[in-house]
């Protein structure tokens, strides 16, 4: 289940309280438990899959989440997996970890693993996401993020493409704030 970390150090667990805290910026958080993680229990607990797996996986989700696809006016999705021994793990966490938008909408569903989010409010201050196995995030064009696997460096999610290039990153310069990590 997800965590929203505030600038005032709060933290939200509340699903609702935590789409409340970021739907001005358009962003939805939801929390969907189908069973499909039982369709395919071993591939998930593994590192790596080959794209083979990774394909049976998309295939397999697909089935019961045709209305997310349908939602977002998906052309293509793909499963990105993240574990300890990816080859571009340095480079990911270079690119992903830049405040960035994209020209299309970044719709995802956590598989397994966790990955943490950094938003912009409106009144300027920083606040980082955990989505976590289950959650559903949507990230509206245009609305600057940087995303970052957390120590476990464990991931497997299914991203949604709109557009036919993917999600291509557009760096806005913004510097993650690090008061978030400071003591109080
Ligand atoms: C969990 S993948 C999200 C990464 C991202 O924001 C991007 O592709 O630019």
């Amino acid at each position: 289940m997800a965590n929203l970390l505030l600038d005032d150090g709060t933290i939200e667990s509340d699903l609702g309280e935590i789409a409340r805290e970021l739907a001005p910026l358009g962003i939805e958080l939801r929390h969907y438990d189908p069973g499909t993680s039982l369709l395919f229990p071993n591939l998930l607990d593994q590192d790596f899959l080959t794209e083979s797996e990774k394909r049976y996986c998309v295939e397999l989700h697909n089935s019961v989440f045709e209305f997310i696809q349908q939602e977002n006016g998906a052309l293509w999705c793909d499963l990105l997996n993240v574990h300890p021994g990816s080859f571009n793990l340095h480079h990911l966490i270079a690119t992903y970890g830049r405040y960035h938008t994209h020209p299309g909408a970044e719709p995802l569903y956590v598989l397994a693993g966790e990955m943490i989010y950094g938003f912009v409010r409106p009144d300027g201050s920083q606040v980082q996401l955990l989505v976590q196995a289950q959650d559903y995030l949507y990230i509206p064009a245009g609305v600057e993020h940087w995303c970052s696997p957390t120590a476990s460096l464990n991931f497997k999610g299914v991203r949604y493409f709109a557009i036919a290039e993917g999600w291509v990153p557009n760096y806005t310069g913004t510097q993650v704030s690090d008061s978030l990590n400071k003591p109080r």
